[in-house]
């Protein structure tokens, strides 16, 4: 599990994350959701260690995020951030393989190759591995990025807007792909997602952020009605029940 305890943020005496107590439980898929600027990025970011906690504590399946050194944490979290920096003379398969550098750090096995090739066909991106990732449309580069992530093999993943430059096709899929990680091989995923009917159909749990605080968290059917999207998004939403929830808001 991800135990996030009072954890504050400010950038330059600006309040951006408010005593935020929340645990995120081990296995499936949670849905980080809210509107622009609500603090979402700025959480996984601080789960992650991609900036220093200020206040509070966060661990993820034990081990403190601020203590832990960095290559027994990539072990067991592997993040996707939103504008990652890529380099631009690597290919779509090096860049994808570059995944596993925590493991065999500089020497991949029999074994790292077999799971580059296997996620590079499972992100439809096979025929793609030889191109040059700068020649990429934005939503190719995009599904490699995710690829990249997954092929971490981590315990932990978490994902900020990986939908981002996605046609419905590859969203679907990158979604089904998501649930069927988490189901099968037990992994906990935490992704920000803006499409509230994504988070609707394949999450398992909702945690929703406003400004800076936690509003709302627990299982999607539970948290996710007409209240909560009011109060996180400021207008009125149905909510359809059927299999999963279908929020209505157009
Ligand atoms: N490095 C920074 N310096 C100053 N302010 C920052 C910094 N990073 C984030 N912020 C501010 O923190 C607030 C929360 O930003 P954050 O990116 O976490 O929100 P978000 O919920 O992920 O938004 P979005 O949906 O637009 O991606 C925003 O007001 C943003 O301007």
């Amino acid at each position: 599990m991800i135990d996030i305890r009072n954890v504050s943020l400010s950038h330059g005496g600006t309040r951006v994350l408010d005593d935020i107590s929340l645990t995120v439980p081990k296995g499936g898929v949670t849905a980080l959701v809210g509107p622009n600027g609500a603090g979402k990025s700025s959480l996984l970011s601080l789960i992650a260690r991609l900036q220093p906690l200020q206040d509070g504590q966060i661990t993820v399946d034990g081990l403190p995020v601020g203590k832990t050194p960095s290559r027994q944490l990539a072990k067991t979290l592997a993040v996707l951030r939103q504008d990652p920096a890529i380099g631009s003379r690597l290919r779509v398969g090096e860049l994808v393989a570059l995944g596993r550098f925590p493991h065999h750090r500089g020497r991949p096995g029999p074994e790292d190759r077999r799971i580059v090739a296997e996620t590079l066909d499972e992100f439809d991106l096979a025929t793609l591995a030889d191109k040059f990732v700068e020649t990429l449309s934005g939503g190719q580069r995009q599904r490699v990025l995710v690829a990249m992530t997954f092929c971490q093999g981590t315990d932990y993943v978490l994902l900020d807007e990986p939908l981002n430059n996605l046609d419905m096709y590859h969203a679907r899929q990158l979604m089904r792909y998501v649930r069927r990680v988490a189901d099968e091989k037990t992994r906990t995923i935490v992704i920000i997602v803006h499409e509230i009917n994504y988070a609707a159909a394949y999450a398992d749990h909702i945690v929703a952020m406003k400004s800076g605080r936690l509003e709302a968290h627990g299982p999607t059917a539970e948290v996710l009605g007409p209240a909560m999207l009011k109060q996180v998004f400021g207008y009125e939403m149905s909510v359809l029940k059927g299999q999963s929830p279908l929020v209505a808001h157009y």
